[in-house]
């Protein structure tokens, strides 16, 4: 399912944060957002994940008006990892995971023997079988960004909307969430801080600063030490690693600048 957002504009206390952006996520794409600490990358991902009301422009998921839809139509096919995760009263985890069925649910549906299946699949995905009683506010920080993915597996969406997906995570379980998200094989469209993993892991990446997307283009294409000085003001150079044969960046201490 293709996701298209076009000349969006967001304002926040009177002040644009994004400002007319266009994005393309093809069908089963896994597409990066990147840019520096508060460029819009989150406030981007809000309007097309309907928490914020853009003041322009249009969002399409396949035929589905996103904007004019129902928050619940567009939970039916669009699956959501969001950056903060906290809530004001505890859950179990598997209680957590079960509203992931929700959108799935007429009025008053009780959860069902499938239900319970999905969910107990996704929370093996992410390696957190047995922890279906904890509760969710006790858990660590990367325990708690599993049970969210998690929740959005079981909602077995068309489309996933994730920001700083990897956040909290420890090296294993950052590439084994990028691993999961991508074998899903739905459009994905992710804010990611570490550039070497949206090398790695996208196949397309919009570049933001200051609230417009500045470049676009497979990582090869756009991660250039030219851009990354651009866009984060450091000095790096782009390298292939002779091991994995990927796109590495060292970033050059200050110190050797002199
Ligand atoms: N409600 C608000 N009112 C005014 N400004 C806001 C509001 N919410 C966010 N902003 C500002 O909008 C800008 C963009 O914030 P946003 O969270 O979208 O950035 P980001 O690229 O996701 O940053 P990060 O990488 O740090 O998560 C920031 O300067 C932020 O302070």
């Amino acid at each position: 399912m293709d996701l298209q957002a076009n000349n969006m504009i967001v304002t926040l206390s009177n002040t644009d944060i994004v400002k007319d952006i266009s994005i393309k996520v093809k069908d089963k794409q896994f597409v990066g957002l990147i840019g520096p600490n508060g460029c819009g990358k989150s406030t981007l991902l809000k309007s097309i994940y309907k928490v914020i009301k853009p003041r322009q422009g249009s969002i399409y998921l396949g035929d589905l008006d996103v904007v004019k839809s129902d928050p619940k139509s567009v939970s039916r096919i669009m699956g959501v990892v969001g950056q903060f995760n906290d809530l004001s009263f505890d859950f179990t985890v598997q209680e957590m995971v079960l509203m992931g069925r929700t959108p799935h649910k007429k009025f008053m549906e009780g959860d069902s023997e499938e239900d319970y299946k999905i969910v107990s699949a996704a929370l093996k995905q992410v390696s957190l079988s047995g922890y279906e009683n904890r509760s969710y506010l006790t858990l660590s920080g990367g325990e708690k960004q599993r049970v969210i993915l998690a929740r959005a597996l079981a909602q077995q969406p068309s489309f996933l909307v994730m920001d700083e997906p990897t956040n909290h995570l420890d090296i294993k379980y950052q590439l084994q969430i990028l691993s999961i998200v991508k074998q899903m094989n739905v459009g994905t469209l992710a804010a990611l801080h570490d550039l070497e993993l949206a090398a790695e892991y996208c196949d397309y990446l919009y570049v933001m600063k200051q609230g417009k997307v500045i470049s676009h283009g497979t990582p090869t294409e756009v991660l250039t030490s030219q851009l990354i000085g651009e866009v984060y003001d450091v000095e790096c150079e782009i390298y292939t690693n002779p091991i994995t044969g990927e796109l590495s960046i060292a970033y050059l201490p200050v110190s050797m600048l002199r």
